[in-house]
Parts: C-alpha cells; structure tokens; sequence
C-alpha cells in the first residue's frame, strides 16, 4: 500500500479539464518524481494533496485515510507538509530562532511569538531545533539573522522548518527553480541526506531533469491532466509516450 493514493481523480475549471482519471501510488520511503510540461497538472495535483483543492470526483487517500474535505491546517497536522518555490521564513529572525517556531507549534498545536521568549527554559524544544540544523547542516549558521542568508541557505534553513513538524510526506513544487547550478546542486544533496536519515516519503514537482533523474526512484508523467506513464527512473528517459508528451508540449 502506498502513503499516498490517488483514483479516478477529476479537476476541471469552467470547461477546462485540468486532471483526468488520475491514478497515483507513492511508495512509503522513496522520492517520486512528478513531470510533466508546462499545464499538465501538476500544480493542480499537488494543491489536491493538501486541500488547497478538493477534486471534482475520485480519492486521495493518506496513510488510509480519505483527504478529501479535510482542511489544509487538519492535512499537515496529519503529516503533510508542503515547501514552496519562495522559502517562507521569518526574515528579521535568527536561523535558530526561525527553527524554534515550528518545534513550538508541534508541540503546543500553534504559536505565539511570545513563546520565543521562553527559550531558555525549554531544553527539549532547543534541542529538537538544533537537532533540525544540524540535518541541514546549518548548525554553524544558528545566529545568522535569516534574511542575509544565500537562496540555497533560505532553502536549507525552510527544510528544517518543515523537518519540525515531522512530516510523513513532504510535497516540494519545484524546489531548485531559479536557481544557480551549485544550489541545485546542494539542494540535490540536502534531499539526498534527509531522505538517507529520515526516510521522509518525498512527492517532487520539477522540470529540470538533472534533479529528477539525480533523486527520483519513481517517476509520473502527466501529460494533459493525465498520467501517461508510471514507471522507474531508467524506463522513463526513453519512453515513446514521454517524448511525444513533452515534444508536443513546451519543453
Ligand atoms: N485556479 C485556476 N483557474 C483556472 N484554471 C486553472 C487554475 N489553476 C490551474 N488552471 C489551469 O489548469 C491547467 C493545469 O495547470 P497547472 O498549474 O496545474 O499545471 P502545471 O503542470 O503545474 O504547469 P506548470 O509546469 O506551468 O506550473 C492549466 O491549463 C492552467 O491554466
């Protein structure tokens, strides 16, 4: 059984057609990859997996349990956390300081800023963000003020945020966009480690090949609302329906 399981998933805006009949399985433990061109969907899938969106027809199921009328707020609680193209950090704040937030809001089921000033005499919240940096290797960036950090850093530094809350599934839309090949780069190996550590159960929006193929064990490709090929890394590059897909898309 999958983590996560989506059937016969429907999405349509007005009279256009954004997901069909999607069928998705992602394997507990590994990093699935999903591709596709420009409009294929996949933004829309992704936003159905967290209740930004909820499908026209079809299941989307996590860990057993239907997702489907369940609040954003309710979904990540339950274990699905999403990182964005922009990290959301807390600019003016310290890295360190950026990490408590989340250790504190898992534990107490939200947040106030006034508990930051608590700090001192939470030893197992220190611990667990200092836990956090040093799996992003940030620990030695711990008082750095958030916002003269580089984007990868920012990166980094969100990775931990979300490592907090203990996800069972982390949902990355295109992680590495915009940015320089050594970033990507690092950020291809920050994925790597989390994932030798943690064994977090990974769903990837991307479009550069170089990190799909350098990280995914399994592959969708959606093509037109659809997935038109399921498959392992090595079945995918050569694939007749995968090139036609993206030869007759924008890529
Ligand atoms: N809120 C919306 N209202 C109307 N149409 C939408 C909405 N969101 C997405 N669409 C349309 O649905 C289709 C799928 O869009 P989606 O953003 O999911 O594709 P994508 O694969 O993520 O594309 P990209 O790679 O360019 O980000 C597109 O035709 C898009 O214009």
């Amino acid at each position: 059984m999958g983590i996560l399981e989506v059937q016969n998933v429907n999405k349509s805006f007005g009279g256009l057609k954004a997901l069909q009949n999607v069928n998705l399985n992602i394997e507990e433990g590994t990093i699935h990859a999903i591709i596709g061109p420009n409009g294929a969907g996949k933004s829309t899938l992704l936003n159905c997996f967290v209740g930004k969106l909820v499908p026209d027809t079809g299941t989307v199921m996590f860990n057993g349990q239907s997702l489907l009328g369940i609040k954003p707020h309710e979904i990540n609680q339950a274990g699905v956390s999403r990182v964005f193209q922009t990290p959301e950090i807390f600019t003016d704040l310290s890295v360190f300081e950026n990490v408590l937030i989340p250790c504190f809001a898992k534990r107490d089921g939200s947040f106030k800023m006034n508990a930051l000033n608590r700090v001192r005499n939470e030893v197992d919240i220190q611990e667990k963000a200092e836990q956090m940096l040093i799996d992003v290797n940030m620990i030695d960036k711990r008082d750095m003020i958030a916002s003269s950090m580089s984007r990868g850093d920012k990166r980094r530094l969100e990775m931990a945020m979300c490592l907090a809350q203990d996800p069972k599934l982390l949902l990355l839309d295109e992680p590495t966009a915009g940015m320089a090949r050594a970033d990507t780069n690092n950020t291809i190996d920050l994925l790597s480690e989390i994932q030798d550590r943690r064994h977090i159960t990974m769903a990837v929006i991307e479009h550069d090949m170089h990190v799909v193929f350098s990280l995914a064990q399994k592959i969708s490709v959606l093509a037109q609302g659809t997935v038109i090929v399921e498959d392992l890394p090595e079945n995918i590059k050569g694939h007749p329906k995968v090139q036609e897909a993206y030869l007759g898309g924008a890529h």
